[in-house]
């Protein structure tokens, strides 16, 4: 049934409540819908190319990227394909197969795979484990020493929002330490450019790397590379045969429909970063209210300062253990309730964000967990 038409619908998770703490910033405002349709033929912004994508204008990306550095506290900024491509880059710009990179103990997959591509060697600082997990400059510092007195750092990642426990990293403080000891700091913005105020100039960072699709109301793929003035000859350095090409972009990166929807999001992206504290009030809200059920607790620091949240949920793992539909019972009864973004099948644990949904959604998802335990406890 579903190979019919490739099961091209997403009405389910579209239209109801998604907690999936991965949907929430990528949503797309009424004018980036509009782009899409607009955009969404091949080589839709190459219609006006005179042989490098960040000076088209007819789209105007020229002025967009002007806008873009404006608004991360960049001097240059490209679009990538998405975070990911932008680690790449800087780490194969930077770095020589065999060189070493220092990563915290709660980065992406990616920034590994991005390592691993290039061939470098990952050190970790580590995190203080459960159940807090958090990753301080301090541990930051002592690991950096460390491993310079073996050999030289190229690079230093820092995840500024990790996708696990959503801590807000100190990114000023580790970029002093970066500074002190020489060594060059990228930070991973996925989870936080887009959503909360991030200032490549005001941190103190060389790099910053944002994901459209994950925190800037974009269809992706689609990612931001921002970086400061003195590395622009390095990451954005030209071909020998094809002079206005930039090698680490491959030419031109998107060319289409992703673009025009992040181009189209970024003045309502700026304001609703404007409204960060208002999202924080609401997560805490959130985590007071579940914690006050019983048998949830949260992971990660505490108070929450983003709104991807863990929670450990010994309550629904015990609830599972004698309920019919075993532990399938959560995600049949939030289902009917009208939320979706929890895992099937999994109770002892799960992450969510209300990221973007009013005061009365928020009461709405509080009031069907506190409805669940009660009918099922
Ligand atoms: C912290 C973090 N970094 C990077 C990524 C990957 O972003 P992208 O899909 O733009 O490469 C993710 C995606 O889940 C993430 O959570």
């Amino acid at each position: 049934m579903e190979c019919a038409d490739y099961g091209l619908t997403r009405k389910l998770e579209r239209d109801n409540l998604n907690l999936n703490p991965l949907q929430r910033g990528g949503v797309l405002p009424a004018a980036a819908r509009k782009a899409l349709h607009e955009f969404g033929d091949g080589y839709s912004v190459c219609d006006y190319c005179d042989g490098r994508l960040d000076q088209v204008t007819r789209p105007a990306i020229n002025c967009f990227l002007d806008d873009l550095a404006d608004f991360t506290g960049s001097d240059a900024v490209r679009t990538v394909h998405g975070a990911r491509e932008g680690k790449f880059a800087v780490m194969h710009a930077l770095c020589e197969r065999g060189d070493t990179v220092v990563v915290d103990g709660n980065a992406h997959y990616t920034t590994h795979l991005a390592a691993e591509r290039n061939g470098l060697e990952i050190v970790e600082v580590p995190s203080t484990g459960h159940p807090s997990y958090e990753v301080t400059p301090e541990a930051y510092r002592e690991v950096l020493e460390e491993t310079i007195d073996r050999v030289e750092v190229k690079l230093a990642v820092l995840t500024h929002v990790d996708g696990n426990y959503g801590n807000l990293t100190d990114a000023r403080g580790v970029a002093d330490v970066c500074r002190k000891l020489g060594v060059p700091l990228l930070l991973n913005c996925a989870y936080s450019m887009g959503r909360l105020p991030v200032n490549l100039r005001e941190l103190g960072v060389d790099f910053v790397v944002g994901s459209g699709h994950k925190s800037m109301a974009a269809s992706g793929p689609i990612g931001v590379l921002g970086m400061r003035s003195e590395w622009e000859d390095t990451v954005l350095r030209r071909s020998g045969r094809h002079e206005k090409k930039e090698l680490e972009l491959l030419g031109c990166t998107s060319r289409g429909a992703p673009l025009a929807t992040l181009m189209a999001s970024l003045p309502y992206v700026r304001e609703r970063v404007s409204r960060w504290d208002g999202e924080v009030k609401k997560t805490r809200y959130l985590v007071s209210e579940l914690e006050d059920i019983g048998g949830i607790e949260q992971l990660g620091v505490r108070p929450k300062e983003h709104d991807l949240v863990r929670f450990e949920t010994p309550v629904f793992h015990e609830i599972a253990a004698s309920h019919p539909r075993k532990g399938f019972f959560l995600y049949e009864e939030l289902k009917k309730r009208g939320i979706v973004g929890i895992r099937r099948g999994q109770t002892k644990w799960f992450k969510c964000s209300i990221y973007g949904m009013t005061e009365e959604q928020v009461q709405y998802v509080v009031d069907s967990f506190r409805d669940i335990v009660e009918e099922n406890r």
